[in-house]
């Protein structure tokens, strides 16, 4: 028989885990000695548990299933509470597997190093910020209830919680079983999906508006020959941004309200029926809409149900509905033809000159650069460069877009390049590097050599553009670029233009080592995607 370890391991790793990120502690030792010399999954130990759960979140993004965060009790557990909540947010099914007490421990009358209020402080933090919970504490019950929470985190796409005593570790248990999927019960499926036909058949005008929950369950390629078999355009969310890269025939571009590109905004406000599939319907998506939903012609699929009109069909997987439709739709005839607004613009041919670099010239830059290169994975953090990121053409984006944590960015594209093994472009602002950019010294241990631009605007200029007159936005100039060889890869900072096209060339071509392009961006310089999010907030204030 298996021991615990062992058991939950290869219990993650058949459920879809294909490495583990982590910080070990004297809760977890035994576990991290058997994840090593094992080795049924790679662990990549970093070096803050905020990155731990941001590179999990990433690597889960970019899978389509789960990522796995390792932690300590308390400490080490607290630490990583930021970004699991985020991962719940925007819907990332992150596995935190998190070391506790023994029960000897427990019944010792002591406080235990690490603990906050109670030694059961920490499960009651993550029960809030987790779909569901197991305390590993019964070696008979202890592999269904692995099943279980590892079921649920690939059904609710929700990060989940395993508490592990490191007195669990060595016990003997029966190998973790991968429980069935709950499929739809076929006839609400059936009428469900008959309802939507029937609804987007009346419509003239009818859009496909995709986020998140597309990509989690894997079925960008299936939405893609829904729209195509209906003649329907589709349109991503701001959160949703990088998805169906593969269709341009059918995607039309980001939804931004009135930030965005005004054809595509026309293309969603005019709709006589809207198909939200796996969108979330948060601030970041739609603050700027300058028409609410109208319900009667508006269906909305996630978090298994969907919302027809105004009835709502429960347990309903966002997978199953769209196989249905395309069973329903099968053969059709062919489809209405529309006339379509051209794919949105993305910036490209970028003069390089002397003058001084505006994010969008990174836009340009960059688009330049995929095509002559190919596109690369991306990675975001919150900031104006997750704004520029929607002016470059619409390649594979992990970005926090809703729950608009800092910090994000260069984790995340650890976690991509780890659990890819692609090379991702990371984008990042100087204030969200100073918090977890360091991380990039981790990369030299794994071989990792992504291209990361920091947008050095010393400034946090996200919050001077909502209120200008405060001075404690004014940053000083860490110079990132001359402590990159320290951490083991190579650094530039590049001030114009000409400088910038030169370095990413360069970056392209040096691999083996991270490449740190530091673009001296001019304080109170944003991109033009910011600009209009701004004063298309202002004015929305202004309505109210
Ligand atoms: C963890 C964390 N702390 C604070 C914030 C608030 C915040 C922003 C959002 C509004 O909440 S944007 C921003 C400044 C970002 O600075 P930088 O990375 O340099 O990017 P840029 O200069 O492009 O703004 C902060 C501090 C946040 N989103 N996340
Ligand atoms: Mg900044």
């Amino acid at each position: 028989m298996p021991t615990l370890a062992t058991a939950l391991l290869q219990g993650l790793k058949d459920h879809g885990a294909r490495e583990l990120f982590g910080i070990p502690g004297d809760f977890v030792l035994p576990f991290f000695k058997i994840v090593e010399e094992t080795a049924i999954l790679p662990c990549f130990t970093l070096s803050h548990e905020p990155a731990v759960g941001f590179a999990a979140d990433a690597a889960a993004r970019y899978r389509s299933g789960i990522g796995v965060a390792v932690v300590t009790y308390g400490a080490g557990a607290f630490n990583v509470v930021n970004a699991v909540a985020g991962a719940y947010a925007e819907r990332s099914p992150v596995v935190v597997v998190a070391g506790a007490p023994g029960a000897r421990e427990r019944a010792s009358g002591l406080l235990l190093h690490h603990q906050a209020r109670s030694v059961d402080t920490q499960f009651a933090v993550f029960r809030e910020i987790t779909c569901d919970q197991a305390v590993l504490d019964d070696p008979v019950t202890a592999p269904g209830e692995i099943a279980r929470v590892l079921r649920s985190a690939r059904e609710r796409s929700l990060p989940v919680y395993i508490e592990l005593p490191r007195d669990m570790v060595d016990v003997e248990v029966a190998p973790v079983p991968v429980l069935p999927p709950r499929a739809a019960e076929p006839d609400a499926l059936a009428e469900c999906a008959a309802e939507i036909v029937a609804l987007l058949g009346r419509a003239t005008s009818p859009v496909i508006v995709v986020d998140v929950e597309v990509r989690r369950y894997g079925i960008e390629a299936a939405v893609a020959t829904l729209a195509r078999r209906l003649g329907i355009p589709v349109v991503t969310t701001f959160m949703g941004r990088g998805l169906l890269q593969q269709a341009p025939d059918v995607l039309r571009g980001t939804y931004l309200g009135s930030a965005g590109d005004p054809a595509v905004t026309r293309l969603v406000e005019d709709a006589d029926a809207l198909l939200l599939l796996g969108v979330i319907l948060c601030d970041t998506n739609f603050a700027l809409s300058e028409k609410r939903f109208d319900w009667r012609h508006t269906v909305l699929a996630i978090d298994r149900s969907v919302r027809v009109g105004h009835h709502v069909y429960p347990d309903l997987p966002i997978e199953d509905l769209v196989a249905a439709l395309l069973d329903r739709t099968e053969g059709d005839a062919a489809p209405k033809p529309r006339t379509l607004p051209p794919f949105e613009a993305y910036p490209r041919g970028l003069v390089a000159d002397d003058r001084p670099l505006a994010p969008t010239d990174i836009a340009t830059a960059l688009n330049d650069l995929f095509d002559r290169h190919g596109p690369m994975p991306m990675a975001s953090d919150i900031g104006d460069c997750l704004f520029t990121a929607m002016e470059i053409d619409n390649t594979a984006l992990a970005a926090p877009g809703y729950y608009a944590g800092m910090g994000f960015g260069v984790p995340a594209g650890i976690g991509v390049a780890a659990a890819t093994g692609t090379r991702p472009l990371i984008l990042v602002g100087d204030g969200a590097f100073q918090m977890t950019g360091w991380e990039l010294g981790n990369c030299r241990r794994y071989g990792l050599d992504p291209i990361v631009i920091v947008f050095n605007n010393a400034s946090w200029e996200m919050l001077r553009v909502f209120q200008p007159e405060s001075k404690f936005n004014d940053l000083s100039d860490w110079n990132f670029a001359a402590a990159a060889p320290s951490l083991g890869g190579h650094g530039e900072r590049v001030s114009t233009r000409k400088e910038l096209a030169a370095a990413l060339e360069q970056a392209v071509a040096r691999r083996g080592v991270f490449s740190l392009i530091e673009a001296m961006i001019p304080r109170g310089v944003t991109s033009r995607t910011l600009a209009r999010f701004v004063s298309g907030l202002k004015s929305a204030r202004d309505r109210q």
